[in-house]
This record gives structure tokens, C-alpha cells and sequence, in this order.
């Protein structure tokens, strides 16, 4: 499918601009310090969520200065769709998480289908802990589970579709340096 790279950039352009680079960097500075304050003498392994992920767990991982260690799993549900549907697993967990404490982070918690997946996979790994991180919690009443949150969580937005910081629009805008809402969405 080709892209109309116009299209793209006028979504850039006309969207509504939520949180800006600096607000988000001071949540991520809080949410590694909430982090380190619970967890600096646990050997967590932590798991960016590929592939909104990629950006918080990179700016996170560099507030928490403790013995950890760090890979990835690729699960997804939305594709380049606005709204969610079956989880596909790209890539499970590898790695041995037998009786560790385990922090999945990612961009988003919005209705918590993936998370609630990832975590369930870690606890049948032999898990001892698991602990969910994300940037963003969307606010609405559409949770798995009523009431469900994360863990460690940096800021809520309003119910509509965002990106940037890691969260795309069509594949595009992962990198926009700010939390921006989709005109009329
Ligand atoms: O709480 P939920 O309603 O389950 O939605 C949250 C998930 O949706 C997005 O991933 P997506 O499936 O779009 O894949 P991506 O990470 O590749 O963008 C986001 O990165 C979360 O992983
Ligand atoms: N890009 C993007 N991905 C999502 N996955 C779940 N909710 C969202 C959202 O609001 N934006």
C-alpha cells in the first residue's frame, strides 16, 4: 500500500498538541524515580513492549541506575487501525523469568488487552512479580478489567487517538516529540 506522505504531515500539522517534550521528560524522570524507589534491590528483568515502546523504555531505562537487565516482546492489536482488536504475538519472552520480578513497559494503557496478555504470559513463565510501566493512561470506561492501572504510570489523557513518543499514526509519527491528539478524533 503506498502512503501519501502529505497526508502525514498534515495530520502532524493540524493535530492538538496534549503534552509537550518537556512535560513528558519530567513524567518519565518521575515515573524512573517511583520505580527505583520499589524496585533498585530486585534484579528486575525489564520488557519494552515493541513497538510503541521503543521510546519510553529507552528514556526510562536511563533513570534507573541499578542492577537490571532488559530485552523486549512484540505483541500487537491495533496494526495501523484507530481502534483494537485480536493480540498478535510477534515475538514471545525468550528469556528464563522463573522466580524474577519482571516490569513490562510501554507507551500505552488504553483498553489493557495487551498488557493483561503480556502479564498473564510472564506470571505462567514462573514470574514472582509482575509489574506493568507506562507513559500514558488513556481515561475512559472501556478498561479489560473496571478500574484497571498500571503499576508505574506517567500521564493520563483524554479518550482520543494520539501519537508520538512511540505511539504512531499509519506506522508514521512514532518519533514526534510530544503527545499530539488527532484532529476530530
Ligand atoms: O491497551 P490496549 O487497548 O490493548 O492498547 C495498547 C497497545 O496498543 C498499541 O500497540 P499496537 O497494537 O498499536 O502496536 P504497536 O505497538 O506496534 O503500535 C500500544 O503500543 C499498546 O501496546
Ligand atoms: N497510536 C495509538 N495507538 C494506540 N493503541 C491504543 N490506543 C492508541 C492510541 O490512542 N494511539
Amino acid at each position: 500500500m503506498s502512503v501519501d506522505l502529505d497526508h502525514i504531515r498534515q495530520v502532524r500539522e493540524e493535530a492538538d498538541c496534549l503534552y509537550n517534550e518537556q512535560q513528558i521528560e519530567e513524567a518519565i524522570a518521575n515515573m524512573g524515580k517511583a520505580i527505583t524507589e520499589q524496585l533498585s534491590d530486585s534484579n528486575p528483568l525489564i520488557y519494552c513492549v515493541m513497538n510503541g515502546g521503543l521510546v519510553i523504555t529507552g528514556k526510562l531505562m536511563t533513570h534507573l541506575q541499578f542492577p537490571l537487565e532488559a530485552s523486549y516482546v512484540h505483541a500487537t492489536r491495533y496494526r495501523d487501525q484507530l481502534t483494537g482488536g485480536q493480540l498478535n504475538w510477534k515475538v514471545r519472552p525468550t528469556q528464563d523469568m522463573k522466580g524474577r520480578t519482571v516490569v513490562v513497559v510501554d507507551d500505552i494503557l488504553d483498553e489493557g488487552h495487551t498488557l493483561d496478555a503480556i502479564v498473564d504470559f510472564c506470571k505462567e513463565q514462573g514470574a514472582e512479580k509482575v509489574l506493568t510501566a507506562v507513559l500514558i493512561d488513556k481515561k475512559h470506561d472501556r478498561k479489560a478489567r473496571p478500574g484497571m492501572k498500571a503499576d508505574f504510570c506517567g500521564l493520563d489523557i483524554e479518550d482520543r487517538y494520539i501519537f508520538g513518543y512511540g505511539l504512531d499514526y499509519q506506522g508514521y509519527w512514532r518519533n514526534a516529540n510530544g503527545i499530539f491528539a488527532l484532529k476530530g478524533h
